[in-house]
């Protein structure tokens, strides 16, 4: 399988620098959670970054110190072994403390570091949220875009500060291999030359495994998120009852073992790979390392250096050994975080559709809801309506008949502009909804859908959801529930409207299909101002008596509204004004109930079925 078009180049290093372009951006975010803790980062990676080399020098100072008391004491006459002592004592105190420092720098470094992390996690995922909230539903339906969202979610609350960490882990480095330059260009510059020559390859191979690994993660995430469904299916209340049923754990759990064998399979091939090369590579660095330490020491026998600069000059070479390669590390590890970033920003830059109409009224006003010749095919899908037209005026009805899968649902998407139609228009009170506000066309319209949600939450907000701005309004609440018959059983539950909802949390209950259907129906009434009442299979799960006191009670409330019904069941739809059929999304017959069954057309033919069914 060749990786998506979208991923980076192939070549381990083209465009290698083009990818620190985030590397900024993920700065300006850390800077913009908390720019205190940006500088206390920056002040500790400088106290980190110079203070070794400090102590190296002061090291090379006590040794000489040592050597030289040592000769002076000997000398002495009459020797004072404290007085010789105190100067050399004096520079082991001096480097007690600059190590103190360095550990303090360090502990501050990660309280920051954690307490980041904390911060700008939270901060990406509620950027990652709100930007979900302005997607359309096409969008969500759009496989692509949902692995980015998966991809972003997964790995990029991490990742910005994963960067700047190393950014100033680098800059922390950079600062000492400076210090650590000056010390050993004394020595000399071809001491320098040796250790990045000692660096470079690991580097390399760094960065090219890296670039490998992105590749391979971006790659496999519709696997990932095979996964993580599986995980839901089989771990979750809402679907254990039937895997539990059908005897679907082992099932699922092979194709769970089965796609993880494959992932690990390729992981560990990268893994073995990553880490030879970084082990033959490294050894390399390990040669020059001891060829220095040969140099020095020869150096040092011929008289040309002191033990103190012996010593200090193998300090030097060690840690600046350990900078070099933890910085050449460094760098290769922000490429890889800055092509996780990527996935980030290629999501939040995601375009959204440009909210185009501004009206909040219509310039027909009464004239009520119109289809003009509406077709509409789902993106990548054929048409799924033809050429649709059809009028609802205030105080009318509408019900739709059909199928499955005749297109009933999605006139209803089509209407409350979750959709747009691919030709066509759809009016409402002579304005194309395309030149509505979405927010004054959403608050027009209440509607339940059969796969309404069923919040985890308390019953009173499980309603309130249905007007945002009387979400917690218990008195709204509880005229919302009498209207859509929710309210006998509401105050038979122990805590009233406090009552959980659901099992994820503590003293949730579970209600019944019919009792949810009773509040997802509450839910549509308390949209006070809404004059389009829509409902999609309302009643479904009721007993044959409570369906017939929903609608006495829907008729009822809804005199001077437009409502749309889509029901199954011919008792429910015959009262309707107007009753459209629809077959394979065109409209095959329209009337009343009456007038359809005289044109003895499909409606008669269905209904006279059922009917038939009930005698
Ligand atoms: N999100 C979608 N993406 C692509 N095709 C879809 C989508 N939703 C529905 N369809 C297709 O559109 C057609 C109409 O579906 P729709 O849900 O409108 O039918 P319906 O009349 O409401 O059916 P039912 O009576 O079963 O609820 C079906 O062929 C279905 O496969």
């Amino acid at each position: 399988m060749t990786p998506p078009s979208s991923a980076p180049p192939h070549s381990p290093f083209s465009g290698f620098f083009s990818v620190f372009r985030y590397s900024r951006r993920a700065l300006a975010l850390v800077w913009e959670t908390s720019r205190w803790m940006m500088l206390g980062l920056a002040i500790c990676t400088l106290i980190a970054g110079v203070l070794p080399a400090v102590a190296a020098w002061v090291g090379q100072l006590i040794v000489d110190g040592v050597v030289a008391a040592m000769e002076s004491y000997q000398a002495a006459s009459s020797p004072n072994l404290w007085e010789t002592l105190t100067p050399v004592l004096g520079l082991v105190a001096l480097e007690g403390l600059i190590i103190a420092f360095i550990a303090l720098a360090q502990r501050g470094l990660s309280a920051q570091q954690s307490l980041l992390r904390a911060l700008l996690g939270q901060k990406v995922n509620v950027m990652i949220l709100e930007k979900a909230g302005t997607l359309s539903l096409s969008q969500f339906e759009d496989s692509e875009l949902y692995d980015k969202l998966t991809r972003a979610r997964r790995e990029a609350s991490t990742r910005p500060l994963a960067l700047v960490n190393k950014t100033f882990g680098l800059l922390q480095n950079a600062i000492s291999l400076v210090s650590f330059g000056f010390l050993l260009v004394q020595f000399s510059p071809w001491a320098i030359l040796i250790l990045i020559a000692g660096a470079l390859p690991v580097f390399l191979s760094e960065a090219k495994f890296s670039g490998d690994a992105f590749r391979l993660f971006r790659w496999r995430s519709p696997q990932t998120r095979m996964q993580m469904y599986l995980e839901t299916v089989l771990a979750r209340e809402d679907s254990i009852k039937e895997v539990k049923l059908f005897g679907l754990e082992g099932l699922f759990l092979q194709r769970y073992r089965d796609i993880f064998t494959r992932l690990f399979a390729e992981d560990r091939r990268l893994t073995l790979r990553r880490e030879s090369w970084g082990f033959i590579l490294g050894l390399l660095g390990t040669l020059t390392f001891y060829a220095a330490y040969g140099w020095v020491v020869v150096e040092t026998v011929a008289g040309a250096l002191t033990l103190g600069q012996m010593t200090m000059y193998l300090m030097v070479f060690k840690q600046g050994q350990g900078a070099l390669s933890a910085s050449l590390t460094a760098v290769s590890g922000m490429y890889e975080d800055n092509l996780y970033l990527s996935n980030l920003y290629e999501y939040l830059e995601q375009p959204t559709e440009t909210e185009e109409g501004q009206l909040t009224q219509g310039t027909t006003p009464g004239d009520g809801l119109r289809f003009e010749h509406v077709s509409f095919s789902y993106p990548g899908g054929s048409e799924v309506l033809h050429d649709i037209s059809l009028h609802l005026a205030p105080g009318r009805s509408i019900a739709l008949v059909g199928e499955n899968g005749s297109g009933k649902t999605t006139l209803i998407k089509l209407l409350t502009r979750l959709y747009r139609p691919t030709k066509g228009r759809i009016l409402l009170d002579g304005s194309d909804l395309n030149h509505w506000n979405t927010q004054a066309l959403r608050e027009r319209v209440g509607v339940i859908f059969q796969d309404f949600v069923r919040y985890q939450l308390s019953v009173g907000e499980n309603l309130g959801v249905g007007d945002t701005h009387a979400f917690g309004d218990e008195q709204r609440w509880q005229q919302a529930a009498h209207d859509g018959m929710a309210d006998s059983f509401i105050d038979r539950m122990p805590q009233g409207y406090q009552t959980q909802l659901g099992r994820w949390f503590k003293n949730g209950q579970e209600l019944s299909g019919g009792q949810w259907q009773k509040v997802a129906l509450s839910r549509a009434y308390m949209r006070k101002n809404a004059d389009i009442l829509v409902l999609d299979e309302p009643t479904a799960a009721m007993d044959a008596a409570a369906e017939a006191e929903v609608f006495a009670r829907f008729r009822e409330h809804s005199r001077d509204k437009m409502t749309i019904l889509i029901s199954h069941r011919f008792s429910t739809v015959r009262s309707a004004d107007q009753i459209i059929v629809i077959d394979q999304g065109t409209i095959i017959e329209r009337g009343t109930h009456e007038t359809l069954l005289a044109a003895n057309g499909q409606y008669a033919l269905l209904f006279n079925l059922q009917a038939e069914g009930y005698q």
